[in-house]
């Protein structure tokens, strides 16, 4: 199973209200979906050190690891067995200007117009709940294809106010 990380940094915007930072993604899983930066972690990172890394080469921004709120805990299934388990951070403290990479474009967006038809399935489900400050765990399950973002997306279970492992934080 493969174990990586969202990050989704947040600003008050000039006029929009509250803005998170979506990267349209130009490669891999997703390819063409809006999604937070983030990616696999890599051998003997632990879930922070990959959003921080994943952040910075994504779009450019940097992140302390200590800045980063752990929001959720998402586990993706495919044909029943486990695919990606996924650690989801927020946070409002960040330096520098969001930059094209090979991998992302960056977009700021209101919260309110996250372009939720274009991005996975599962997403109007519980990023809505994570841009609002709450944490969640979910489980959603896929079929039928491979990769996972070809697979129909078929069933899930949220739950809210969790407390996440410190260990896994
Ligand atoms: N169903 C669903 N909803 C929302 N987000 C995701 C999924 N499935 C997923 O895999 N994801 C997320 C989890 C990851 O952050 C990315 C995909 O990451 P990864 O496969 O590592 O992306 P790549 O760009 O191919 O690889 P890296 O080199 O960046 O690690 O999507």
């Amino acid at each position: 199973m493969r174990e990586t990380t969202l990050c989704f940094p947040m600003r008050e915007g000039r006029d929009a209200g509250t803005e998170v930072l979506l990267i349209e993604k130009r490669r891999g899983l997703g390819e063409g979906w809006y999604n937070g930066p983030g990616g696999k972690l890599e051998a003997g990172e632990t879930p922070r050190e990959c959003a921080v890394r994943e952040t910075r080469e994504e779009v450019g921004l940097e992140v302390e690891a200590s800045a980063l709120e752990k929001a959720g805990e998402l586990s993706f299934l495919l044909d029943g067995e486990k695919h990606t388990f996924c650690h989801v951070y927020r946070t409002r403290s960040f330096a520098g200007e969001a930059t094209a990479s090979a991998e992302a474009y960056p977009e700021w967006v209101a919260i309110d117009e996250v372009p939720y038809e274009q991005m996975w399935d599962d997403d109007h489900l519980w990023l809505p709940g994570v841009l609002e400050g709450e944490t969640v765990a979910g489980e959603f399950r896929f079929e039928g294809g491979r990769p996972l973002d070809e697979a129909d997306f078929v069933g899930h279970d949220l739950e809210w106010n969790v407390s996440f492992a410190a260990d896994r934080e």
